[in-house]
């Protein structure tokens, strides 16, 4: 890419800078003229889409050699190395392909069926039988397999329907032997009655909750173009949106780790891409949503070819029913087109979603390049907005995608300007519309944790969020951003769910945080966040009105002991002055109610002072006007900065020395000496020495700090926030292990915070916190 960008004329680069909406179709155009005469380009174009240069193909060879490596590791016990080895030949093996009678990729299937039964996982060797089983239903050593898995789960029923196949099937008569003998043993543990059927169910989702019945309506703003309203009254924790994506992509991180289509975590028994080996999936039936039904497939099953009982036909035709048969795949096939083709792993996985959006939209039988069918999605862009550097770089990508998606539709999807540059806008609006959809990840658990006295245990569990795919949501995309947010929004596998934070009155708008917050960086870090990634200037309250948070955040701490007011710095203070509106008939109607008297507390001149006269003089206290020498208290801050990041550094690395966690805690004196005592630093700095002394066992320090660090975060945040949620679970955990009856408070907060935010989904969210309600 940067070798093209090279060759291209300084003239063209400048007009590609001057486009705009209207004539982009004549640079995308020239560009791609440009392009067409450049060889290396011809050959990019060749290595990304051909199949022949393809780096993920099915190959029978290297599925041969995993599988002999898988099963050396096997017999050796090295049950790991085996399992990945059997995934590594289950990625790249044939689905079609017999090695001596059977098929290559059911014998996989069993082969990793017996590691994950070994290593305990019996619910995916389980499922990697019934895999094996839907290809090939006369496959015996599925059926034993799958006998083994099922007695591990106390299924005795099954297991024995299960070994009664697999003794018909059995030719040799010691092994006929073998398994008569297992079914006396389980019918033994039965009093010697037989077990009736059952027939398998496959339960795939368990979501309840309801969708209100709310009336919302999307009305143009004064500020920021199209919003959402509620026509009605919501209360508090109100499901009230609820949608599946347009077009969905997973994070090239979690390429590895996480389902390609529901996004969650991969479990052992991964199922990949039945025609290529870079997609991989937790089942069956998210490969069959994103690849698409294989019915050649599944036709090819093998007939039993044996008498069996009725009920045992039965039995058997439950087990092996195509995983698909009953299911209504209503979503196209999104992976189809990229299969067993270079681009979408080279490519960036914006440009790969956009790839997404338009095969839908053709599939869709909209015809692309004319009528803008891509533009009918309707979603507002930034290109006016984007720099030169970005406007060339979308003109590229654009280019080099719409070369890719030819190559496999052909004249479906002809590359002209017209089509390029949709294709541009359509990236400026995936750059401003698309959601991260993420996933809660607990860091540590106080049920993997030995005694609390123990140095070196984790015993404070975590919540994180991991960034797991990127989508658009048609809908979800017209809410609008504010850094007090009154809607959260989560994940339910790929669905997106948008509920109420607090009661919210009919008329006002519905927003949702992009990403910054009040509480969690000053309004001037907030702003050059959403320039940079959405360069939109923010709007909302809390970029525009006085608020405590921003207030203290960055401050430093009067030097007049009795008074509990803030200073600022000239950036802070340049900013809240911004705020000081000479519109406004007085600044406290500006304040949020529950915040006047905390603001009057830190910055009385704020309240008094009222109109545009008024400056905020950075140095002097905003409550009773005392100095500080900012350059020697941002010299103080800065050395115990140093100090706090050595503890970080060495909470990530795991080691220790006793000497750090000592200057860490000088440190905090001298940060809590000059800044003001909501300041977030302090905040972080007592987080970090209460991790430290929770990894030595010294737990009722470690919970003191924790407690301080929330008690700085509630006057940040807000005491509702989430944050302030998931810093409970720390402190809970602590508490637990103290075996503290506070915990029971803590836990009512959690309980609280979360039903909130996540209403009735908070065990699907986070079902790794059950052990918090264990009894102290
Ligand atoms: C995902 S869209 C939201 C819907 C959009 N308002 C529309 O008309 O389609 C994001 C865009 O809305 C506008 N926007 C959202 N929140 C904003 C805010 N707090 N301040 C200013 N503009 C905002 C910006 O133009 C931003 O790029």
């Amino acid at each position: 890419m940067e070798k093209l960008k090279s060759a291209i004329s300084q003239t063209l680069i400048l007009s590609i800078s001057q486009s705009n909406p209207q004539n982009l179709h004549n640079t995308c155009s020239s560009l791609h003229e440009f392009f067409n005469h450049l060889p290396q380009f011809h050959q990019m174009i060749e290595d990304l889409a051909h199949t022949n240069t393809s780096l993920c193909l099915k190959n029978e060879e290297s599925a041969l050699e995993f599988k002999l490596k898988g099963n050396n590791c096997f017999s050796n016990g090295d049950n790991s190395n085996a399992l990945r080895f059997y995934t590594q030949a289950l990625r790249v093996a044939p689905r079609d392909e017999d090695v001596m009678g059977k098929n290559l990729v059911a014998t996989l299937y069993v082969n990793r069926a017996a590691v994950l039964q070994k290593m305990g996982l019996f619910l995916e060797s389980l499922r990697d039988c019934n895999r094996a089983l839907a290809i090939c239903r006369s496959y015996s050593k599925a059926w034993y397999r799958r006998s083994k898995a099922n007695t591990s789960m106390q299924n005795y029923n099954d297991a024995v329907c299960d070994l009664k196949v697999s003794l018909c099937m059995e030719h040799s008569l010691s092994g006929k032997r073998q398994i008569e003998g297992e079914i006396k043993l389980i019918l033994g543990q039965n009093n010697g009655e037989d077990f009736p059927p059952n027939v398998i169910k496959c339960k795939e989702s368990d979501i309840h909750d309801h969708l209100q019945d709310i009336q919302l309506q999307c009305v143009e703003t004064e500020t920021k173009g199209r919003g959402m309203v509620s026509l009605t009254d919501i209360p508090q924790a109100t499901l009230l949106h609820a949608e599946e994506p347009y077009a969905a992509i997973v994070s090239k991180n979690c390429r590895e780790t996480h389902c390609h289509f529901c996004f969650n975590e991969l479990s052992a028994d991964i199922v990949p891409c039945s025609s290529c080996s870079m997609a991989l999936y937790c089942s069956q039936l998210c490969q069959i949503h994103a690849r698409g039904q294989d019915r050649q497939f599944h036709t090819k099953k093998h007939d039993i070819g044996f008498n069996l009982s009725s009920d045992l036909e039965n039995y058997v035709a439950s087990v092996t029913k195509a995983i698909d048969d009953g299911v209504n795949i209503k979503q196209h096939a999104e992976h189809k087109h990229e299969c067993g083709v270079n681009w979408p792993i080279a490519l960036p996985a914006e440009i790969v979603l956009a790839g997404r959006v338009i095969v839908k939209s053709i599939e869709q039988n909209k015809r692309f390049g004319e009528s803008s069918a891509i533009l009918n999605l309707e979603l507002c862009h930034n290109y006016l907005q984007l720099d030169p550097e970005a406007k060339l770089e979308l003109h590229i990508s654009s280019i080099v995608l719409m070369k890719c998606l030819h190559h496999c539709y052909g004249s479906g999807i002809p590359v002209t300007g017209d089509t390029i540059s949709q294709c541009v806008l359509l990236l400026s609006q995936i750059k401003v519309n698309s959601m991260a959809i993420v996933r809660m990840r607990s860091a540590g658990s106080a049920d993997s944790v030995g005694p609390p006295s123990s140095a070196g245990n984790n015993t404070t569990s975590t919540v994180e969020q991991v960034r797991v795919g990127q989508a658009i949501y048609l809908a979800g995309s017209l809410y609008n951003h504010s850094c007090q947010p009154n809607i959260h929004t989560y994940f339910l596998s790929r669905t997106l769910y948008i509920r109420a934070i607090g009661f919210v009155t009919a008329g006002h708008p519905l927003e949702l945080s992009y990403g910054p917050q009040v509480g969690q960086w000053s309004c001037n870090n907030r702003q050059s966040s959403l320039k940079e990634q959405y360069a939109f200037v923010c709007s909302c309250t809390g970029c525009s009105q006085i608020n405590l948070s921003d207030l203290v955040i960055n401050s430093f701490r009067c030097t007049n002991k009795n008074c509990s007011g803030v200073i600022l710095d000239s950036s802070v203070a340049d900013y809240e002055q911004q705020k000081i509106n000479p519109f406004s008939c007085g600044l406290h109607l500006q304040v949020g109610m529950v915040q006047r008297d905390e603001v009057k507390k830190v910055a009385s001149f704020l309240c008094e002072e009222t109109g545009s006269t008024h400056r905020l003089k950075p140095g002097f206290c905003l409550s009773c006007g005392a100095f500080r020498d900012l350059e020697a208290s941002n010299a103080v801050v800065k050395k115990a900065e140093i100090c706090i990041g050595r503890l970080e550094g060495l909470l990530d690395s795991g080691e220790w020395h006793n000497a750090t966690l000592s200057n860490a805690l000088r440190s905090l004196d001298l940060l809590k000496s000059a800044l003001h005592p909501y300041n977030k630093k302090v905040a972080e700095a007592e987080d970090y020495i209460a991790q430290a002394f929770c990894l030595i066992g010294e737990l009722q320090r470690s919970r003191d700090h924790c407690q301080a660090s929330i008690k700085i975060l509630e006057k940040l945040y807000g005491d509702d926030n989430i944050v302030i949620g998931n810093e409970m679970v720390k402190l809970a955990s602590i508490q637990l292990f103290l075996g503290e009856h506070t915990v029971e408070e803590s836990r009512n907060r959690i309980s609280l915070i979360f039903s909130r935010h996540y209403g009735s989904h908070v065990d699907d969210i986070f079902p790794h916190l059950q052990f918090l309600n264990r009894s102290v």
